[in-house]
C-alpha cells in the first residue's frame, strides 16, 4: 500500500489515496501506522477518497484507531496532496468531511507546482453544549469553573466540527499535559471525549497553545483546536477581533473569526515528509 507522510505545523498523519488502495480496516491500520516504534510514526491516518458532493473526501482516524470528524491540519495537507499528485489543477476546492464540506484555498510558493500554504473555511463555531457534546454543565459552557487533578481551571467548550475544551493558563510550559489532558479527555461530562487546548495569552493578537487531542495524546499542533482557542479567547475578550496568531510547539497558525458572518478561517503550512510503501 502506497502512503505519504505529511505534516501541518508538526501534526503528522499518514495519507492514503483510497481511490487507488484498498483499506479494509482503517481504524486498525491507523493504530498500526501511527505507532512511533513499530509503525511509521504519526498522529493518525487520513484517507483521501472520491465524493459525490465535493471535489474529494477525507476520512480521519486518530492514533488509537478512533474516527475523528474534522482535522484542520489534515485538510490542508489533503489539498497539497491532491494538487501535487496531479489529481486536480484547481486552487480552490471543496473537501467532504464527516462534519460537512469545507472550501480550501491553495497557495503556491516560488515553485508553481508546490503548495506551501492553505487557507480553510472552517465553518461556524458551535457553542450549544448538546451539539458539542457536553452534558450536565448547562446549555452553554462558557468560562465554567472546574477542578481537575486537584487544580482549578476555567473552561470554555465549543465544536469546530469536533469537540474542544479551551483552558486559559498562566504558563503552558508548566502544564503536566499527559496527566491533565488525559484527565479532561475522560471526564464524564464529555460523552465523546474531548480535545483540550491549554492557552496562554501573549498579547491582544497572539496566543501560545499546547494541545491534548482525544485519541492521539499531545500533538505539536491542532488546526481545529487553534480555531477553538482563538474563538474562545475572542469571546472572553482576551484577544482582539480579527486575526489571531496561534503559536504551537510545531509552528504558527493564523485564525480569523468574522463575527458578522460567523465564519472562521484557518491558514497555515502543509508539508510532505516522505512517501513509501507499506508491506501488506
Ligand atoms: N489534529 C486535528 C484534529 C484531529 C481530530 C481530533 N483528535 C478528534 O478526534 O476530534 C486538527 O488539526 O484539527
Amino acid at each position: 500500500m502506497r502512503f505519504t507522510k505529511m505534516q501541518g505545523c508538526g501534526n503528522d498523519y499518514i495519507y492514503v489515496n483510497a481511490m487507488e488502495e484498498r483499506v479494509e480496516s482503517p481504524g486498525r491500520l491507523a493504530k498500526a501506522v501511527s505507532d512511533r516504534h513499530f509503525g511509521i510514526g504519526a498522529d493518525g491516518l487520513i484517507l483521501i477518497g472520491a465524493s459525490k458532493t465535493a471535489d474529494f473526501s477525507m476520512e480521519m482516524y486518530n492514533a488509537d484507531g478512533s474516527k475523528g470528524a474534522m482535522c484542520g491540519n489534515g485538510i490542508r495537507c489533503v489539498g497539497k496532496y491532491v494538487y501535487e499528485h496531479g489529481m486536480t489543477r484547481k486552487t480552490t476546492l471543496t473537501i467532504e468531511t464527516v462534519s460537512g464540506n469545507r472550501v480550501i484555498h491553495l497557495q503556491t510558493g516560488e515553485n508553481p507546482n508546490e503548495i506551501c500554504q492553505v487557507t480553510v473555511e472552517m465553518g461556524t463555531p458551535e457553542f450549544r453544549a448538546a451539539q458539542i457534546p457536553v452534558v450536565s454543565l448547562g446549555e452553554y459552557v462558557l468560562e465554567h469553573k472546574i477542578t481537575v487533578c486537584g487544580e482549578n481551571y476555567t473552561m470554555t467548550c465549543l465544536s469546530m466540527g469536533n469537540p474542544h475544551a479551551v483552558i486559559p493558563v498562566e504558563d503552558v510550559e508548566k502544564i503536566s499535559i499527559a496527566k491533565t489532558g488525559s484527565a479532561f479527555e475522560h471526564l464524564s461530562c464529555f460523552p465523546d471525549r474531548i480535545n483540550t487546548e491549554f492557552i496562554q495569552i501573549l498579547d491582544q493578537h497572539t496566543i501560545k497553545m499546547r494541545v491534548w487531542e482525544r485519541g492521539s495524546g499531545e500533538t505539536l499542533s491542532c488546526g481545529t483546536g487553534a480555531c477553538a482557542a482563538a474563538v474562545a479567547a475572542m469571546v472572553s475578550g482576551c484577544v482582539s477581533e480579527g486575526e489571531t496568531a496561534v503559536e504551537l510547539r510545531g509552528g504558527r497558525l493564523f485564525v480569523t473569526w468574522d463575527r458578522t458572518k460567523n465564519k472562521v478561517l484557518l491558514t497555515g503550512p502543509a508539508e510532505t515528509v516522505f512517501e513509501g510503501t507499506l508491506a501488506e
